[in-house]
């Protein structure tokens, strides 16, 4: 067998890295002679600026620029080089294919790597289709999908190794159900500085994920801890190397929310070897499409209204509206609205203006002639069409001094002249004028800012982002039926959706799975149920909350979460500097302290900060997510996971609502290895058992 033994396998790999070494070399000479050959290219046109014509110098230019791109080129292979240097492969896989008398042995790693000059591939990429066999098959019948078809053979045997700094730490036989060992090694381990990826150990339920090429929408619902925000970047991966000819880093966008999170993710492309992609949150994307309509709400600003102070209520008819605009009938009652605003809000009137004369029957037929465009477009076309259609008493056509006061006149005959108004019109419509209500200084709920943006699209259109190939809306549950309908006006595109009910902000304006598929009728769905990143002692803790009895915590065992009763606000405050204190000797790498409110995570920010502690208040203002000790709150730490998490003010006045219930949830299923979480006065009935 070729490299039967381990003995093998290790001087195999330092073939291997001594191959990577001399390609790297050569790399460099390449790099060094394209810079020389760019400056002598430059230096002769310098020197002969004067003898040389235009045909010749643009020659000469076009030159130039293919040997920079060529020597971009190299730097880019050398780069995923210099990364296979560190890990050149995690697996291997022995595949025999009908009457092969020798199986061959497939390496695979983050990328693919053949030598210069030879023929033979010695690294396969992760996403190459041959690798896919690796996350799919154990030891037995087995088969890719080539572009020829499938091939069917059978897997004598799969490797698992891992390789730090271009040595080999350990190499496992695997025959059984995939990577458990290696998976247990991978997890345990403290946190990165930010996410990392997961080539190594995929499962297969999530290559199965990653791989999908057939869905329009993909829609992954996935406990806390699922590997969805992974799955998700990993299959933006997977999508710009299967299509690289037509699909690349730039034709991706990610709905995020919040520019922590996009920092906290943002090198999981990159050590794929692929660019970051765009990122962008609704409320940005609502304030480019509202822009000069007006101010709004945003969904954080929202949900602290919901929260209020420990003892205020919120205004119920707050809740009646966010809890209306959310549901799923909703969208059916804007359609059924803008379909009898086109039925009856175009009122036409006999137009007599100058010397022209316009009937209101050729103003209704131009009008139903002009089809199903934005409204203004509409009018716009009315009026060109009757125009055009029509002769002033002494035969000639309409004078240009007439035209403009036709358009005007013709504007008029639509019911609203701005979305606005269109927009009040439709609870006046409902008989429900009382569900809008602007906020102090004129500004819209948050509630009404998708509803508004869907009927401005019928009112005025909206241009499509058609440079936008794959959309990545993660934290689906916050969105509302509204906001997924309206995406789906301005993306086109094909788009994955990732979320978890279990871990909404709102619970009165939270999708579940079922509710999104209502708009995406034919969108494959998938669930992920086993959880990766916390011990089996916290996700149990965690299930207190917010049961599910299909949850699979992935076995892997720690200390027991801790709940400490202080005596008083001073006393716990100490208990949160002492846990902080013995964090910094832990040798764990990440503390997240996980208020339910920012006003909270201030107070603990300023008390920490005056012991010296080096620590990172994130908020909503926050561009960046940090190393070492933060300080933060539920709402911003969704989708952020930590080697340790204290919750402090877990008290009965803290956590007593539904809405409270989400975010301790979501604050407590952040911890990997570690969770502490403290009260002073009457522990929250949440945690009560
Ligand atoms: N196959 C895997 N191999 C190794 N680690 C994994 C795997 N799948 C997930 N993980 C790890 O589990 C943790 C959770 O992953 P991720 O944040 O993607 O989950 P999520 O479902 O988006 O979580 P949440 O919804 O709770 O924010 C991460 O540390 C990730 O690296």
């Amino acid at each position: 067998m070729f490299n039967g033994t381990e003995a093998e396998e290790r001087r195999y790999l330092e073939v291997i890295v001594a191959k990577l070494h001399q390609a790297l070399k050569e790399m460099d000479d390449k790099v060094s002679s394209t810079y020389e050959a760019v400056i002598e290219a430059k230096k002769y046109l310098w020197d002969n600026a004067a003898a040389l014509d235009p045909a010749e110098r643009a020659a000469n230019r076009v030159d130039v620029s293919l040997v920079i791109d060529l020597g971009e080129k190299t730097i880019a292979k050398r780069r995923r080089v210099q990364k296979l240097l560190q890990s050149p492969y995690f697996g291997r896989v022995d595949f025999k294919v009908g009457q092969q008398t020798k199986p061959d042995s497939f390496y695979i790693g983050v990328h693919s790597f053949t030598e210069e000059n030879g023929h033979d591939n010695l690294i396969y990429d992760w996403r190459s289709p041959v690798a896919s066999m690796f996350y799919d098959f154990e030891v037995g019948q087995a088969f890719y999908s080539a572009p020829v078809g499938e091939v069917h053979g059978e897997i004598g045997l799969k490797r698992q190794y891992k390789i730090n700094q271009g040595a080999m730490e350990y190499m496992i036989e695997s025959s059984m159900t995939i990577h458990d060992d290696v998976l247990q090694k991978e997890l345990s381990g403290p946190s990165n500085e930010r996410m990392k990826n997961i080539v190594a150990t995929i499962q297969k339920e999530q290559n199965a994920i990653i791989r999908n090429e057939a869905a329009h929408e993909l829609i992954i619902q996935g406990v806390a801890g699922s590997g969805k925000t992974s799955v998700a970047l990993h299959r933006v991966a997977f999508l710009l190397y299967r299509y690289k000819e037509t699909l690349n880093s730039r034709n991706v966008l990610i709905i995020s929310p919040n520019k922590v999170f996009s920092d906290y993710i943002s090198n999981v492309l990159p050590e794929l070897g692929e660019e970051k992609i765009m990122e962008v949150s609704l409320e940005e994307l609502a304030a480019k499409e509202l822009s000069g309509i007006g101010k709004f709400q945003t969904f954080y600003e929202q949900v602290s209204e919901l929260l209020g102070g420990p003892d205020d209520k919120t205004d119920d008819t707050v809740i009646e509206r966010i809890k209306y605009k959310a549901s799923a009938e909703f969208i059916g009652q804007i359609v059924a609205f803008i379909q009898y605003a086109d039925e009856h809000y175009f009122s036409p009137e006999e137009i007599a203006i100058d010397k022209v004369t316009i009937s209101k029957e050729a103003l209704f037929s131009s009008y139903l002639a002009s089809g199903r465009l934005p409204v203004k477009s509409r009018l716009e076309k009315t009026a060109a069409h009757v125009m055009a259609n029509c002769k002033d008493v002494d035969g000639n056509r309409v004078p240009a001094s007439a035209s403009k006061k036709i358009k005007t006149a013709v504007k008029k005959m639509f019911k609203c002249q701005d979305v606005l108004s269109l927009y009040k019109e439709f609870y006046r419509y409902l008989g429900k004028p009382d569900l809008f209500k602007l906020k102090q200084g004129k500004k819209l709920e948050y509630s009404d800012v998708f509803p508004l943006l869907y009927l401005k699209i019928y009112f005025e259109g909206a241009a499509p982002f058609d440079f936008v190939k794959h959309l990545l809306v993660d934290e689906m549950q916050d969105y509302t039926p509204i906001q997924y309908a309206v995406l789906s006006k301005l993306f086109k595109c094909k788009k994955t959706i990732l979320g978890d009910s279990s871990q909404s902000v709102n619970p009165y304006s939270s999708s579940s799975l079922a509710e999104i598929k209502k708009v995406f009728p034919e969108a494959d769905t998938v669930e992920l149920l086993k959880s990766y990143r916390s011990t089996v002692e916290i996700t149990t803790f965690a299930q207190k909350l917010k049961p599910n009895s299909q949850l699979i915590p992935i076995e892997r065992h720690g200390e027991e979460p801790l709940i400490l009763p202080c005596h008083s606000p001073r006393d716990e405050m100490d208990a949160v500097r002492r846990l902080t204190g013995d964090f910094l000797v832990s040798g764990l790498h990440s503390l997240g302290i996980i208020c339910k409110t920012h006003a909270q995570a201030e107070e603990v920010y300023a008390k920490l900060k005056d012991r010296g502690y080096k620590i990172h208040l994130l908020d909503f203002n926050s561009e960046q997510f940090h190393e070492g000790i933060v300080v933060t709150y539920a709402h911003l730490a969704k989708g952020l996971e930590f080697d340790q998490v204290i919750v402090p003010f877990a008290d009965a006045s803290t956590y007593r609502t539904e809405l409270d219930k989400s975010l301790l949830y979501i604050a407590c299923s952040r911890a990997m290895h570690r969770l502490t979480v403290t009260y002073a006065g009457a522990i929250t009935p949440f945690l009560k058992s």
